[in-house]
């Protein structure tokens, strides 16, 4: 119960006390209104309680003598009035309360979401390459929707905190052995349903963890979707999501067999209660039949109270669990974040320098003692075995790693003195896995920059050999690039990766493998283009291919952990 309490008064930009003081106002308009149902229903009765008689005990009497002070006299129909502005108060503030809340939870998904965004976006590259892409998927959709629902739980949850309290309070009033039962069957009720609890909490935890697998799974799936049908080798992903199917299957089962008990149980054990306390009130207690009609309306709210909060209680216990795993995956996230940078003004137009660099993936030593030189606005071209280092190399010049040691230099300036962010908008980049969106060319080229013009658009197209293509299809660079899907060819893809890098006139130009998909002739014309930009930008390009080996300025073979010069075009 504290979690539920905790995730009230800690989720983020909400604000519990203002929802707490209203719930507070409603329920204190309810009190009101049911006690002013004491007296009310004693002139019903015409008892001698009734207000017509003047003789008033317990709280029909504080009622009478309130109203009495405040000038108002306690007639029927004063106090049917009463009863009526107050319950309707208590229902209008308890809407703005609740409704509140409400659009406080959605506010929860949202933040929760946006903190996983920047923190994803902040962390290191190693910590972003060890992690599941659907296990981002997963908790920026299904987890932080059922987050938000956990505070919605919890601040429900709240609203029948306080109203339990108030219901018990009058009762007390009304009469305290009443009270007392209430509270008692209550309790026990609670108490005897603990299993449920932890029954809904299994059950939510393996209905998030299954989730997630499914998730995690369709999206390696939809990544690998080509050579798994090419080869018809989807078995061992149909089982392991069958399995992931399988045990959420199982959790919402269980789900619903703890929710059934909960609700017909509750309404089992309440009705077995009502009757008891009525018997025992009557034949023991002696309570007069105005207190038992008033205190039974309140034990029954009481305990309708009680049934309330366990629902809320199992229902929170079962949402918990995503909201634990949004908050673990932020923090994680977050306390991955990127090592703190410089802060000093890039000049991506200067050379780089490696000098000693030495870099190691855990205790795999990748390259060691690198001194090389990536000359300005010249082409360098590095080439070596699979696996030798060539992208490791380049990753450390983006900052994307930190070498062991030795330093890397930017125009004179070491890198981790340069702000790294800002050196990256200077950079134009393509990888080696290339990722279409799943929207037009156009989109795929800008990536959301407004500020890029049609002139830079057609530049980059035009430098990356896709003039040609773009006039060829009808909606030309809106055509999409996802409904074109399997249509567009690797070369196609790796064009339109290009322009992308080049669209920003970047001052930096990383190739990895670019035209590895490319004929021939297409790759001479690429490789012509970008040459004849080689004063503009600095060139990097990874690659096997002797069309790059050909037109490099400087030419660096990495080679069992060493980087060499291999050729230098003559000045
Ligand atoms: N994140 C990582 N964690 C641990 N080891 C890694 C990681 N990334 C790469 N390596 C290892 O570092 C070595 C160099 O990898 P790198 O990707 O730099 O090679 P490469 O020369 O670019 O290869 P290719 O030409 O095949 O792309 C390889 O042995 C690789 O297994």
């Amino acid at each position: 119960m504290r979690k539920v309490f905790h995730i009230f008064f800690n989720a983020e930009g909400t604000r519990p006390f203002l929802v707490l003081f209203a719930l507070l106002v409603a329920a204190l308009c309810e009190a009101i209104g049911i006690s002013a149902l004491l007296p009310a229903v004693a002139i019903v009765a015409d008892q001698p309680g009734g207000a017509a008689s003047g003789s008033h005990s317990g709280l029909s009497q504080r009622v009478v003598t309130a109203l009495e002070w405040v000038g108002i006299d306690p007639t029927l129909g004063n106090l049917v009035l009463i009863i009526g502005v107050a319950l309707v108060l208590k229902a209008v503030v308890g809407f703005f309360a609740l409704t509140y809340a409400a659009n406080s939870a959605a506010r929860v998904g949202v933040r929760m979401r946006e903190r996983l965004l920047d923190a994803l976006f902040g962390a290191s590259w190693r910590f972003y390459s060890e992690q599941q892409a659907g296990s981002f998927a997963s908790a920026i959709s299904a987890d932080a929707t059922r987050a938000a629902d956990a505070y919605l739980m919890a601040a429900n949850f709240c609203a029948m905190s306080v109203q339990a309290v108030i219901y018990v309070i009058i009762t007390l009033f009304v009469d305290w052995r009443l009270a007392l039962l209430g509270l008692t069957v209550g309790i026990v009720m609670s108490q005897s349903m603990g299993f449920l609890f932890r029954m809904s909490k299994r059950a939510g935890r393996r209905q998030v963890d299954s989730t997630r697998e499914l998730t995690v799974k369709t999206v390696e799936l939809l990544g690998n979707i080509k050579p798994l049908k090419t080869m018809h080798r989807y078995n061992s992903f149909r089982t392991s999501i069958r399995k992931a199917m399988l045990r959420l299957e199982k959790a919402l089962r269980q789900r619903g067999v703890a929710q059934q008990l909960t609700v017909q149980g509750g309404d089992a054990v309440m009705a077995i209660a009502l009757c008891l306390v009525i018997y025992v009130s009557y034949t023991y207690f002696h309570i007069t039949i105005t207190a038992l009609l008033v205190g039974g309306i309140l034990f029954m709210k009481v305990l309708d109270n009680f049934g309330k909060l366990q629902r809320l209680l199992q229902q929170s216990a079962q949402t918990q669990a995503s909201y634990d795993r949004v908050q673990q995956l932020i923090a994680l996230t977050e306390a991955n974040r990127e090592a703190a940078r410089g802060t000093r003004e890039p000049d991506a137009t200067g050379d780089c320098r490696f000098e000693h660099v030495n870099f190691s993936y855990g205790g795999h030593d990748v390259l060691q003692d690198v001194n090389i030189v990536v000359p300005s606005r010249q082409v360098t071209v590095l080439k070596g075995l699979s696996g030798s280092g060539k992208t490791t190399l380049v990753d450390l010049l983006i900052g994307l790693h930190q070498p062991k040691s030795g330093r890397i230099t930017l125009a004179g300036v070491a890198l981790e003195d340069i702000d790294i962010i800002k050196l990256r908008r200077r950079i134009g980049y393509v990888s080696q896995e290339l990722s279409l969106l799943h929207a037009p060319i156009r989109e795929n080229i800008c990536l959301g920059d407004e500020s890029l013009t049609e002139d830079d658009i057609a530049h980059a197209v035009k430098l990356a050999g896709l003039e040609d293509f773009i006039a060829s299809l009808p909606q030309g660079l809106d055509t999409s690039a996802g409904e074109m899907g399997a249509r567009l060819s690797g070369g196609q893809r790796q064009r339109i990766a290009l322009a992308r890098a080049l669209v920003t006139r970047p001052d930096i130009l990383i190739l990895d493998e670019v035209t590895s998909a490319l004929d021939p002739a297409t790759e001479a014309e690429i490789v012509g283009n970008i040459r004849k930009l080689a004063h503009e930008f600095t060139i990097i390009v990874i690659t096997h291919r002797d069309a790059w080996v050909e037109v490099a300025d400087r030419l660096y073979e990495v080679r069992g952990g060493r980087v060499n010069e291999v050729g230098r075009a003559a000045a």
